[in-house]
């Protein structure tokens, strides 16, 4: 479990992480979502005592991390696959680590077969591609079989079979009972992997939410019917309990709890004429976006202008 109290970071006059409060449960994938620079790497080294916070706490399995006297055994953290000795080959810089807690010979070749690495671990790490670093930075993760695992966009520069080994390993730690707390800025693969979000813009906490309730309030489950005769539509979906239906604008109905099949029959069981039934087709990535756009410190000029006008001319047509 990590547990985050009015946990604020200042640099100088800059609030890289603002009053945020949160809890990440064991049993579930949560995910770390927010743009460039929105602190999330602030925060995952506050949990792993690299950085102090300016006010606020955060602690990790009921203590803060300095405070755990073995901490690989409590915390298994990936932050920066890059920050290996390039000299020092995979399985040397996984038997130091298993050193520095009488961790067994045995177990690093179990992470080392684990992630895959097994034909290269006596190789030097600088030979490594980014994909192969992000493994062993997994590897040391999972070294001493911890109760919690701390992950910084752990599927940058794998392949598509990467990340959905990626994907699954982070279930099963999850389904084992684990702490897992995963940092990204794809929606996307979140919304495959975590069950549970926190999402921050700019150091503040923007939606601490399941993936399944972001989905539902994005709209995204949401079925629009174009009708001129909207209301009395609208009256006998709502008889179905779970239905929810609102009318915006006059003539359009926006409606959750039901399928297309449904709607399709109760009109046409009262005659009911419908000009338009569809389900609503707002990306993850584009509710995502939506959510932080008044949050991004570091746009494109070229390109983003492009997809924000996509996003609204996608809300206008819906
Ligand atoms: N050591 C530091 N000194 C000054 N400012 C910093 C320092 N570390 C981070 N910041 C600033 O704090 C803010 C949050 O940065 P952080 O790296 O935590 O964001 P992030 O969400 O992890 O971003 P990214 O997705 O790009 O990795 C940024 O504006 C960053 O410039």
């Amino acid at each position: 479990m990590i547990e985050a109290r009015g946990l604020t970071k200042r640099y100088g006059d800059k609030a890289a992480v603002s009053d945020l409060t949160f809890t990440v449960r064991p049993g579930t994938v949560t995910g770390f979502l927010g743009p460039n620079g929105s602190g999330k790497s602030t925060t995952m080294r506050m949990i792993l005592g690299l950085d102090a916070p300016t006010r606020g706490d955060i602690r990790v399995g009921g203590r803060s991390y300095a405070a755990h006297p073995a901490p690989l055994y409590e915390v298994g953290a990936l932050l920066e696959a890059r920050s290996v000795h390039p000299g020092r080959s995979a399985l040397g810089h996984l038997l130091a680590l298993a050193h520095t807690h009488g961790i067994p010979r045995s177990r690093v070749n179990t992470v080392v077969d684990m992630v895959g690495l097994g034909k290269v671990a006596g190789k030097r790490v600088k030979g490594f591609s980014l994909g192969m670093g992000q493994r062993l930075g997994i590897a040391a993760a999972l070294l001493a079989d911890p109760a919690t695992i701390l992950l910084d966009e752990p599927v940058n520069g794998l392949d598509p079979e990467g990340v959905l080994w990626v994907r699954n390993l982070l279930k099963s730690l999850a389904a084992e009972g684990r702490t897992v707390f995963v940092s990204s800025h794809l929606m996307s693969e979140m919304a495959l992997t975590a069950e549970h979000l926190i999402i921050i813009g700019r150091g503040r906490m923007l939606a601490d939410t399941t993936v399944d309730a972001f989905i539902r309030d994005a709209g995204l489950g949401t079925i629009k019917v174009v009708s001129p005769e909207a209301a009395q539509l609208r009256e006998l979906l709502l008889r179905v309990p779970g239905v929810e239906a609102v009318i915006s604008p006059p003539g359009t109905l926006r409606v959750s709890g039901t399928d297309l099949e449904h709607i399709g029959r109760t009109a046409s069981a009262h005659r009911i004429p419908l000009f338009e039934l569809t389900p609503h087709s707002v990306s993850l990535e584009e509710a995502f976006m939506e959510l932080t756009r008044d949050s991004i410190d570091y746009q494109a000029t070229v390109g983003s202008s492009a997809v924000a006008q996509q996003v609204a001319q996608q809300g206008a047509r819906a």
